[in-house]
């Protein structure tokens, strides 16, 4: 359980209460995840339970929290299954339109979301990944006109940054691999048609474990804190990169591929530039895991219980993005 972080239901129940969601019945530390602290709430109000979900943010700042909280509100607003972030009680038009949505616990910023039904799928088959293409063109539309900005902080700066920390952890052959596949994205991010790129905001992290199904059926996407502006064939390699791979050899899955990138075209047809880059953009995704995923593993932190991600398999899926590239 990644809770590095603990609260107390004397803390929980007072939140609660300033959210007014009535009164707090239980909290549960839950398992999973390695960035964040996360609790499930529940609640009774008028003799209904309710369930929400409390995060703790460990690493990202009371500045940088407010673009993804209302992230999730803009999206929600506008039809995407995304947890809703509660704001303080008489809070909507005092600072911002929606209320007041950071929050304050056991000295870190904190939020409260809905939780979303279902469960995550693990083992997806096509018609799963065309859910998720489908949602995800209706998101990247659905976020044009929001109006924050902030860059994807787990972007091409940060993996310049990381890579020459994580060096001296990595054998031979794979610090020259970091460094030549690094060295490339820096070429493609100069060059015409990366500028060309239609952007805007994006999750970056649209893994199997941060999207939610009920009975077949796709019930949200969450966990939107690497989010950021960033290019839409950004996202899309993300998601093909896990969604559409075999995570024994990291290879891609022809017939997942499709599926999704089908589904994704039904909504917002790829641009041309979008289309000539998305090997590129595979390696990228694949290189910018890998990064944290070393990173996460031979710098980590205190956690009540810390499950690290294996950085060998996004190893893996780069050196197969590499040696096949998909047919652009
Ligand atoms: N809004 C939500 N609705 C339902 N379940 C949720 C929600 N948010 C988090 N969870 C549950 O909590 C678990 C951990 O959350 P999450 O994946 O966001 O962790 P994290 O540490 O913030 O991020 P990361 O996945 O980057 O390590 C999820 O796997 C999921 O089971
Ligand atoms: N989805 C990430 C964890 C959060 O960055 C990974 O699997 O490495």
């Amino acid at each position: 359980m990644a809770v590095f972080t603990e609260v107390s239901e004397r803390e929980a129940g007072e939140l609660v209460h300033r959210l007014q969601l009535g009164e707090l019945r239980e909290l549960r530390g839950i398992q999973g995840g390695i960035e964040n602290t996360n609790y499930f709430l529940t609640t009774e109000q008028d003799g209904a339970r309710q369930e929400y979900v409390l995060t703790l943010f460990e690493r990202l700042t009371a500045e940088q929290l407010p673009f993804y909280l209302y992230l999730m509100k803009h999206l929600a607003r506008h039809g995407i299954p995304v947890p809703d972030p509660h704001a303080l009680a008489g809070s909507a038009g005092k600072d911002e339109e929606h209320g007041q949505l950071l929050h304050r616990v056991a000295g870190k910023p904190a939020a409260v979301v809905d939780r979303l039904r279902g469960a995550s799928v693990l083992d997806p088959g096509p018609a799963h990944c065309a859910a998720v293409g489908a949602m995800l063109a209706r998101m990247h539309l659905a976020a044009r006109d929001y109006p924050r900005h902030q860059p994807n902080l787990r972007g091409l700066a940060w993996w310049n940054e990381t890579v020459p920390v994580v060096l001296p952890h990595t054998t031979p052959e794979q610090a020259a691999l970091l460094r030549s596949e690094l060295a490339f994205q820096n070429h493609v991010a100069e060059g015409s048609l990366y500028a060309a790129l239609p952007r805007g905001p994006v999750h970056a992290d649209l893994f199997r474990d941060n999207v939610m199904f009920e009975d077949g059926r796709l019930t949200g996407f969450f966990d939107f804190y690497f989010a950021g502006v960033d290019t839409w064939l950004f996202d899309i390699a993300v998601c093909l990169n896990d969604w559409c791979v075999d995570l024994s050899a990291g290879a891609h899955d022809q017939a997942r591929a499709a599926a999704f990138l089908d589904a994704y075209g039904g909504v917002r047809p790829l641009a041309a530039a979008e289309r000539r880059l998305l090997p590129a953009m595979l390696r990228a995704g694949a290189l910018r895991f890998w990064i944290s995923r070393l990173w996460d593993f031979h710098l980590p932190r205190e956690a009540a219980l810390l499950q690290p991600h294996d950085p060998s398999h996004f190893e893996r899926v780069l050196r197969q993005r590499v040696a096949h590239p998909p047919l652009a």
